[in-house]
């Protein structure tokens, strides 16, 4: 295992292809990309771009066959299964469209299962699910639950071993248009207030103009990149991603 300094995400030239049959499909064509400590990083495409494949390869769920992603320094290559699993729930907290609970057990249950070694894992989840405004919640199956409080069980969940870093695919994907706002403002606090690394997968504008920055994907790589403006609104965001892949095309 390689120790580097730096960023606590950077990927290197990854290429990662999949088998369709006979064909080859190129999900990841030399992607390079580097994330800051504290920075919410949106990543905008069209459906097939490679964006989901990007955040399986920075959580280290997919192999690469080319090219290296670190996280926090440590190269994911050449990491045994079981050390990249202990690996990532210590460094990488995860969320998606479909929050993924466990439709048997309570929230507070279902907070814990990441933390279940660990002897203050329900003193962790109490403090979790209260930072998340959710606590009331706590013995509610997510059958009983609304969809944004089922998402906010889910980044309880993600966020209760205080990962570095938390990677969302679509997490409002779900959701009415309301309780995808308040999430992303809860997002944002994220980053702000507790220096969390943001990356979030996202077809929409009005969720990527929260972020710190976008970065436009296409045909498994970066096209560009550009910068919400501060008090910007969705239109702004829509405009800019349209923009970047007219003068990239
Ligand atoms: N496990 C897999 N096996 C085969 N092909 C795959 C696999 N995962 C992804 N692909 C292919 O890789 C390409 C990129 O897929 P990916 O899911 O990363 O795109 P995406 O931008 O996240 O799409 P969407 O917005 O629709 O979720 C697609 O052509 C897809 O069919």
């Amino acid at each position: 295992m390689t120790k580097e300094s730096g960023n606590p995400l950077r990927v290197e030239c990854v290429v990662k292809t999949f088998s369709q049959g006979a064909k080859k499909v190129t999900a990841l064509d030399g992607v390079s990309l580097e994330v800051n400590k504290g920075e919410f990083l949106a990543i905008m495409g069209a459906s097939g771009s490679g964006k989901s494949t990007l955040l399986h390869v920075m959580a280290g769920l997919t192999d690469v066959d080319a090219g290296s992603v670190s996280v926090e320094g440590q190269n994911l290559a050449g990491m045994s299964d079981s050390a990249l699993t202990r690996f990532r729930r210590a460094k990488i907290g995860m969320v998606f469209q479909a929050f993924n609970l466990l439709p048997s057990l309570s929230a507070e249950q279902n907070v814990q299962l990441p933390a279940l070694e660990l002897p203050d894992a329900a003193a962790r989840a109490e403090r979790v699910m209260q930072r998340l405004g959710i606590l009331d919640r706590r013995m509610h199956r997510p059958d009983a639950m609304s969809g944004g409080e089922q998402q906010r069980v889910a980044i309880a969940r993600a966020l209760i071993m205080n990962p570095a870093i938390l990677l969302a695919d679509e997490p409002t994907g779900s959701l009415d248009s309301r309780t995808g706002q308040e999430l992303c403002r809860l997002l944002q606090t994220l980053c702000c207030e507790e220096g969390r690394t943001i990356i979030l997968v996202t077809h929409e504008p009005r969720v990527a103009m929260w972020a710190d920055r976008v970065l436009v994907f296409k045909d498994g790589k970066t096209l560009s990149q550009f910068t919400p403006k501060s008090g910007g609104s969705a239109e702004d965001v829509a405009l800019a991603y349209e923009h970047a892949l007219e003068v990239g095309a």
